[in-house]
């Protein structure tokens, strides 16, 4: 036999369409050119790490890989998409092939794929936090720890411990021990009752949050398994790592291929989800993990003013535990962040409401605009100024619009469908049924358990004239669900109508229930089929308010109310951060844990940088309680901060003021002080 030798080809530089050295600067374009193995990307706030990543995932493609072997994992699916949809438009549509999500999105893909490795059916189910407490509440009745002498944890109390062992990779034990030691006692009992949990959720197919995560690891312990699935990535790219757990750190590792080419991204001082067991430290770790790991630091700020970034410098320079990093920004100081004392709550309501509408004045649009807080419940007397101005908004981080009652009991029609052994749904559906009580529920789930048929309710032998009619109504609608090829806005329509007697029984706010109910519907037209529906509200669930928005209602771009947690990534104009108190940031729960204080300064540190050109730091001196009126303490973490950092702006009531002192027309000077008019209109003038 003849042997050719094929002569190695020389390697011709990709000629890029895009001018990437115009674009970005020089850290950013080597993050983006960077050809070699793994890479640490340390990026400060607002340093244009989304950028970089968008434009590296540009660069790959232009330098001929494969964009479905790009995989992109971001901590929400928004923010994918987004990144996705910027990638597409700075090069072309094939950025929107890259497989792009979150780590429990993509775990949950590759978890029905390889299934039978982990003994689950493909159709498994998942079960958000509130339905993994609904489990754990049943368990603890079950095995009567409800009726013990001394106290027991609650079901949220249950849950939280089990997953902070799960996430933090910690015994039951150790988590009890650190963290909940009144509940020592029973430490044999928690680990009966997290047994059985693991139990129950096997044998109805159901996983959890965490259980998506943990089997993924447990799949890609098998090498065929794991060699097909690094075969499937070309690159690995990862943003915000500064909120990943030693789980999803294992995780990248599993994913990563052989030539080691992945990168993450990430900012040790913004990392806030400790309590769902993130290590701000998992970055300082890569390059552990990562033998032989390349670093590139972001930090030349491009968003905020001067003045804005030296109130951010001053909150993390008060942090304990941090990594240096010297922000820089090119641009011009800008005006002095306002430091706002208000009289009290309703008066916070006013100045930002008012405040708001002066800067639309100014052809600012309300798209421009964010109102940030620690807590949701933090903005629910200025939602109610907002409404009576009828001032479009909408709330990131409140509560998710599938996790209300009302969403649940629809989706659960859906459920038992694609997972026939859902009992928690099963339960629900049919507790739903005037008649049926849990005594009745639970002679029917035996029953379902080794039914032919599930959904032939009737052939259970179960029914009693209380609830025939509402039994055999389910029935012929599980049937007509089941055989008919619906999509899921239709079946969402045919639960609706079987619904609305039930949901007006059970409601007195009806009327908006079974409006929302009528959005979802718009909405579900964008979901392929039933299975894809449930399984990415339930992995990325809609915001309650966002769902006017997403069903096309809204004609102006509403102004974005939002907690601190929910605005990472995001940047508007002008931000106001309201009830900047003591006991709220940081919270009353952390100060007496200086890794918890640690945790709370990252959070303001993400409000400040969220600003580009003007910052407005709010806090009432009182505030209204059951209990009658109680004086409050501004933010201990401001402090530190002089006159030259913040500039103490002054409200004055129009009523008070003498006719001769009113402005004849609104300034746009920022100057002391601001007078509250009649909300018409606010009016900042000069002293
Ligand atoms: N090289 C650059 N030239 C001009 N503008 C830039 C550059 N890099 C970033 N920006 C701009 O700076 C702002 C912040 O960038 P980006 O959102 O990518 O930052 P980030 O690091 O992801 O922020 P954070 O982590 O604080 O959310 C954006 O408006 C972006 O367009």
């Amino acid at each position: 036999m003849k042997k050719f030798i094929l002569k190695k080809e020389a390697q011709r530089e990709p000629a890029y369409s895009i001018d990437y050295a115009a674009l970005l600067n020089e850290a950013q374009l080597q993050a983006v050119m960077h050809e070699g193995g793994p890479a640490l990307v340390i990026a400060g706030a607002g340093t244009g790490k989304t950028r970089t990543l968008i434009y590296r995932v540009a660069r790959l493609i232009e330098a001929g890989a494969d964009p479905s072997k790009i995989l992109l994992l971001t901590f929400t699916r928004r923010a994918a998409r987004e990144m996705l949809d910027r990638a597409s438009s700075v090069l072309d549509e094939r950025c929107r092939k890259v497989r792009g999500g979150t780590f429990h999105f993509y775990c949950s893909q590759l978890l029905h794929q390889y299934h039978e490795h982990i003994g689950f059916p493909q159709n498994f189910t998942i079960i958000d936090t509130a339905d993994a407490q609904d489990i754990l509440q049943m368990l603890r009745a079950e095995f009567r720890f409800d009726k013990l002498k001394t106290r027991f944890p609650k079901k949220s109390t249950l849950q939280n411990i089990i997953s902070a062992a799960i996430n933090k990779q910690l015994s039951l034990y150790e988590v009890v021990e650190r963290g909940y030691d009144q509940f020592l006692n029973h430490i044999e009992r928690i680990e009966e009752l997290a047994s059985a949990y693991r139990q129950y959720k096997e044998q109805h197919r159901v996983m959890d949050f965490d259980d998506l995560l943990v089997r993924t690891v447990e799949l890609l312990q098998n090498e065929e398994v794991l060699q097909l699935v690094r075969g499937r990535h070309q690159y690995v790219l990862v943003d915000e790592y500064q909120d990943t757990n030693a789980i999803q750190a294992e995780l990248v590792r599993l994913f990563t291929p052989a030539s080691g080419k992945v990168m993450v991204v990430g900012d040790d001082a913004q990392s806030i989800y400790r309590f769902r067991g993130a290590d701000h430290k998992n970055i300082m770790r890569f390059p552990e993990l990562f033998e032989g790991s390349t670093r590139i630091t972001l930090e030349e700020n491009y968003r905020s003013t001067g003045n804005i970034l030296r109130v951010a410098n001053k909150v993390l320079e008060q942090a304990r535990d941090k990594f240096e990093k010297k922000l820089f920004t090119k641009r011009e100081d800008g005006e002095l962040p306002a430091l706002v004392k208000t009289a009290d709550t309703r008066e916070q309501s006013r100045f930002v409401v008012q405040m708001i509408m002066n800067l639309r004045e100014q052809e600012l649009s309300l798209g421009d605009m964010a109102v940030l807080f620690r807590n949701g419940r933090d903005s629910f007397d200025l939602e109610i100024e907002l409404n009576r101005r009828k001032i479009p908004f909408i709330k990131y981080g409140g509560q998710k619009f599938s996790e209300a009652a009302h969403i649940k009991d629809v989706l659960a029609h859906l459920r038992v469908i694609v997972n026939p052994d859902d009992a928690l749904a099963w339960n629900r559906i049919l507790t739903l049924i005037e008649g049926i009580g849990p005594k009745t529920a639970a002679d029917l789930l035996n029953w379902l358990a080794t039914a032919g048929n599930p959904y032939e309710l009737a052939a259970s032998g179960l029914v009693s004239e209380k609830f025939k009619a509402g039994l055999l109504g389910l029935s012929q609608l599980l049937i007509d669900l089941k055989k008919n090829e619906l999509s899921p806005a239709e079946a969402l329509a045919q639960i609706h109508a079987y619904y609305k007697p039930v949901c007006e029984k059970k409601f007195d706010d009806h009327p908006k229930r079974l409006k929302d109910l009528e959005a979802f519907e718009a909405i579900a037209v964008n979901y392929r089929d039933y299975p894809q529906l449930l399984e990415e509200l339930a992995l990325d669930p809609i915001e309650a308010t966002a769902v006017d928005t997403l069903a096309g209602r809204e004609d102006e771009t509403p102004l974005v109310l939002s907690t601190i947690h929910s605005a990472k990534g995001l940047e508007w104009a002008h931000v106001f951060l309201i009830q900047c108190l003591d006991g709220v940031i940081p919270s009353g729960f952390s100060v007496d844990e200086p890794e918890e204080l640690d945790e709370e300064l990252r959070l303001l540190y993400v409000a400040v940088t969220r600003a580009q050109d003007m910052l407005y730091i709010s806090y009432p001196i009182l505030q209204h309680s059951n209990f009658g009126d109680v004086f409050t303490k501004p933010s201990r973490f401001l402090a530190e901060m002089g006159e030259s950092l913040l500039e103490p702006w002054l409200l004055v009531d129009e009523s008070e003021l003498p006719q001769t002192q009113l402005p004849e027309a609104s300034a746009a000077a920022p100057d002391t002080p601001l007078q509250l008019g009649d909300g018409t209109q606010a009016e900042v003038t000069e002293e």
